[in-house]
């Protein structure tokens, strides 16, 4: 478990990360989401110690960080792939980890099977492509077998079968009952990999809650209607007091009542149905109406350079459009 307290860090006049209280459980993936800028690397970093927060704490199993007698063994991590010395082989790589933290040099050859590596294990890391990298960064979070794992963009540079191969990894750990923290900004692959969210925007806590009551509290559902009878099927409906706008394919939505109940009074007045289907709202439009007014870093829709004005958005131009 990973409990974090009033944590802030403070770079200059900027407010990175503004008092996020927090707690990362056990036995489920959790996605940790913002919007670029947000935070979450910042966050990340204070976590495991890399980073000191201006002010707050973070406890790892009921301690702090530098506490753990072995950290590798408590919490594994993948912040950055490419700090790696390249100069060294996969193999090299992941044996100097496990030497120096007083690993097996067994565990060596396992996570390089886990991770698929084991073919280039002793080629240099240097000629790795991206997702290779990916990979050998997972291999040295697995190292120590934590119980804790933190991965920062994990699918980075991953083909679509490393992508499906890192979410079921996740998954399995975690239904070990090991603490997976992983932040995306893939929505699509976060909204089938995590069970519960932690949303931040500009540092601060937006979103602490499991996916899909997050998508149900952020996003407008309804039911769309479909019938070769589209005006008594309105006529219907409005005779229950229920109200269906028409969509631009001709079907009718309907807000704030279920499937079920449309149906059945559809049928009662015999009349035929060519759809009646819920629409959910994907957790990419969930994501983006909760934090429209957080983000920190815009690009303009018409591609031509133009002057920021003040505002949330006005400092775009720090990581480039
Ligand atoms: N070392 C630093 N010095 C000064 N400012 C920093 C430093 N590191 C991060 N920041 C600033 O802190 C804010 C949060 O950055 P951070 O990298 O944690 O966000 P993020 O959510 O990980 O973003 P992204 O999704 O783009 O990776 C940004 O405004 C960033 O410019």
């Amino acid at each position: 478990m990973i409990e974090l307290e009033g944590l802030t860090k403070r770079y200059g006049d900027k407010l990175a990360v503004d008092g996020l209280t927090c707690t990362v459980r056990p036995g489920m993936v959790t996605g940790f989401l913002g919007p670029n800028g947000a935070g979450k690397s910042t966050t990340m970093r204070m976590m495991l110690d890399l980073d000191n927060p201006t002010s707050g704490t973070v406890r790892i199993d009921g301690r702090h960080y530098r506490q753990l007698h072995n950290p590798l063994r408590t919490v594994g991590a993948l912040l950055d792939a490419k700090a790696i010395h390249g100069g060294r082989s996969a193999y090299n790589h992941l044996l100097c980890l496990a030497q120096s933290n007083g690993i097996d040099a067994v565990r060596v050859r396992e996570v390089l099977d886990v991770v698929g590596l084991t073919p280039v294990a002793r080629k240099r890391a240097k000629g790795f492509s991206l997702g290779m990298g990916q990979r050998l960064g997972i291999a040295a979070a697995l190292l120590g077998d934590p119980q804790i794992l933190m991965f920062d963009e994990p699918v980075n540079g991953l083909d679509p079968e490393g992508i499906h191969w890192i979410r079921n990894l996740m998954k399995s750990l975690a239904a070990q009952g090991r603490t997976v923290f992983v932040s995306s900004h893939l929505m699509s692959e976060m909204a089938l990999t995590a069970e519960h969210l932690i949303v931040i925007g500009q540092g601060r806590l937006l979103a602490d809650t499991s996916m899909s009551e997050f998508i149900a509290q952020n996003s407008r559902s309804f039911v769309r209607m479909r019938s070769p009878e589209g005006e008594r099927l309105r006529d219907v409906l409005s005779g229950a007091g229920i109200t269906a706008v028409p969509a631009a394919d001709g079907a009718l939505e309907v807000h704030g009542e279920d499937a079920e109940h449309l149906g059945e009074l559809a049928a009662r007045h015999r009349i035929t149905l060519h759809e009646l289907s819920p629409q959910r709202a994907s957790l990419e439009e969930a994501f983006m109406r909760l934090t429209a007014g957080a983000v920190e870093y815009h690009a303009h829709p018409n591609h031509q350079a133009r002057p920021p004005e003040a505002g949330w958005g006005a400092d775009w131009q720090k990581k480039g459009s």
